[in-house]
């Protein structure tokens, strides 16, 4: 599948909300709760459609790596909000290779680490810091789309605050119980009761605390949900794309 050639792409074209131009290519928008499966299967969607891939919650994670890098306070919000506006952020959307670079340092695999999860809604709940990122994201989207006719971005508020507009908008979910099993094996290798039990605070902590700023548990207005509770990760991919072909039909 992931050879397959890109499908014909129609020149849709996206309103970018809150911006002067409008997004230039095809804008797959995808949000959903942790461990739904939204960074991966965005990935994997955007290289069968030939699309760019954004992953949105890599900016929160970089800014998070930055502050405790630099030694900025996580807890002091005004200055994460300083920390935010001097972040030397490089984000790839090639979805074969979503390097992240901050400033010489490539933290791509750092900022996957424990210590980056268990704190990053602290950088996510700063408001000024989700405006800051909003910019971002969207030019982000914007060149994206633009280089490769579309893009597929993935993150809490993409369908209801970075991309609105966007022609597909999915809330990717599945039960707590599926989440909890998916983050534990890939942090645990395993998904018995004990590491489940490990994994089960830092992944509904973590929805808890990031629902006070973002909608993503109910589809908003005009939002699909596609539950991958009972879908193996191709069923998850094949899913999606069943709505993006949908979509363009
Ligand atoms: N449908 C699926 N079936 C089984 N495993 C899946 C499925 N979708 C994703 N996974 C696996 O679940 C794990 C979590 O997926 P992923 O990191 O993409 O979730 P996420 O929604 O981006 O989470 P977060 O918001 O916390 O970063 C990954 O190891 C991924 O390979
Ligand atoms: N658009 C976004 C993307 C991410 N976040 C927050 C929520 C998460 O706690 C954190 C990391 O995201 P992840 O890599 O786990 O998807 O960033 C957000 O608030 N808005």
């Amino acid at each position: 599948m992931p050879d397959a050639a890109p499908p014909t792409v129609s020149p849709l074209t996206t309103s970018a909300p809150g911006g002067d131009e409008a997004f230039p290519g095809f804008v797959v928008a995808i949000d959903g709760p942790s461990g739904s499966g939204k960074s991966s299967v965005s990935k994997q969607v955007a290289r069968e459609l030939g699309y760019g891939f954004l992953d949105t919650g890599a900016m929160y994670r970089s800014l998070t790596w930055w502050c405790l890098d630099t030694g900025v306070d996580l807890d002091d919000a005004d200055a994460v909000t300083a920390a935010a506006r001097e972040l030397p952020l490089h984000i790839g959307t090639d979805p074969d290779d979503p390097t992240v670079t901050v400033g010489d340092t490539d933290v791509t695999a750092g900022i996957r680490e424990s210590r980056i999860s268990e704190q990053v809604s602290k950088v996510a709940v700063v408001i000024p810091v989700r405006e800051l990122l909003r910019d971002q994201q969207r030019r982000l989207i914007a060149d994206a789309s633009g280089e490769r006719g579309g893009v597929v971005a993935e993150g809490r508020d993409i369908t209801t605050v970075v991309a609105p507009d966007a022609p597909v908008r999915i809330l990717l979910t599945a039960s707590e119980e599926a989440r909890l099993a998916r983050r534990s094996t890939e942090l645990h290798g395993a998904a018995d009761a004990g590491s489940v039990a490990a994994t089960r605070a830092q992944v509904l902590g973590r929805d808890a605390a990031d629902s006070t700023v973002s909608q993503f548990s109910v589809a908003a207005d005009g939002v699909t949900t596609v539950d991958t509770s009972d879908l193996d990760f191709a069923g998850s991919v094949a899913a999606v794309l069943q709505v993006v072909a949908a979509a363009r039909a």
